[in-house]
């Protein structure tokens, strides 16, 4: 799949190129990449809610009983069978996403109705680890970070999706309650759902990751068994990435990303980074379940 985005002066953001992965039901796969490198656009493109100046290319298949290509699909089909009921988002603000005038009993007790849910109000909070008494007649301004973003969860839930994506759904929270909120994620993938967690809380996130995509500049350039993609990953973009993290010696990566209304036709990564690059901008095997493309082998070993 690629996604392009139309601007007023003509110009195209190349926000998703050549995008070539799996989402396995029973699996949470962490999507990680520097911010603008197109996770959100991905997101928006599997549940169909991409602006109208998008120009896709490709198709998304959704597996199951009632099989389906997301990217044709009109948008009759997907407001009535997709959104919320095959596919759920929990989306990246609390502030936005929640109505303020509603109990949040009964913006979940609505969501279940339109969605046709099988699971009551009640149960849903409960399956996000609140309790319904204390927490149904609250306001959403009356819920802590932490409680909100599990609002979001259960009303995700609403319609019983077989894949959930999630994006950063544990921005501004502290570690105890972002790994609580990535646990319940987890539990989630156990119930048998594919989940797409879009985060930059590598540590929060990290743990309960069966599978780590890397992106960078519109292309997943690694994706693999989290262990492997964390610890040895081939392609050297996903270990600039990690480095840069503060646990792991906060050494910024190399250069700047070029605007995406200007990507070169060969690697942006290396043409930035500098250092080797195969050529070869499609994914290819190297390991059972592990996908790299322009990669030079298992970077991470013997640092
Ligand atoms: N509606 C739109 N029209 C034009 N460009 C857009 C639109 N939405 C997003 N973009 C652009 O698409 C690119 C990818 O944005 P996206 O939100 O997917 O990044 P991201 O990786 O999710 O970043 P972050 O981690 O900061 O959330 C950015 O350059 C952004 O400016
Ligand atoms: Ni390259």
């Amino acid at each position: 799949m690629s996604v392009q985005l139309g601007l007023l002066d003509g110009r195209w953001v190349h926000a998703v190129s050549d995008l070539d992965m799996d989402l396995p039901a029973g699996t949470v796969t962490l999507l990680a990449g520097e911010s603008g490198c197109g996770k959100s656009v991905l997101a928006s493109a599997l549940i169909g809610l991409l602006p109208p100046t998008a120009r896709v290319r490709g198709q998304v298949g959704l597996d199951g009983p009632d099989p389906l290509d997301l990217l044709a699909a009109d948008d009759d089909v997907l407001a009535t069978r997709v959104r919320g009921r095959r596919v759920g988002l929990v989306p990246q603000s609390a502030g936005t996403a929640l109505t303020p005038t509603r109990t949040v009993g009964a913006l979940l007790s609505e969501a279940v109705t339109t969605l046709g849910g099988a699971v009551p109000a009640a149960d849903l909070l409960r399956e996000v680890w609140l309790d319904p008494d204390g927490v149904a007649d609250l306001y959403p301004h009356q819920l802590s970070g932490g409680m909100a973003h599990r609002v979001l969860l259960a009303l995700a839930l609403a319609g019983q999706p077989d894949v959930l994506l999630c994006d950063e759904p544990t921005a501004g929270l502290d570690p105890e309650n972002a790994a609580h909120v990535a646990g319940l994620l987890a539990a989630q993938a156990r119930t048998g759902r594919a989940v797409l967690l879009i985060s930059h809380d590598i540590a929060a996130c990290a743990p309960v990751a069966d599978r780590v995509a890397v992106m960078v500049s519109s292309r997943v350039v690694e994706v693999g068994p989290a262990t492997d993609v964390l610890d040895r990953p081939w392609h050297d973009y996903p270990q600039a990435l990690w480095n840069s993290l503060p646990e792991r010696g906060f050494r910024p990566v190399p250069g700047d990303p070029p605007p995406l209304t200007d990507l070169p036709d060969d690697c942006a990564w290396h043409r930035r980074a500098g250092g080797a690059c195969s050529g070869v901008l499609t994914l290819e095997p190297v390991a059972p379940d592990h996908w790299v493309s322009c990669g030079r082998g298992p970077v991470g070993v013997g640092c």
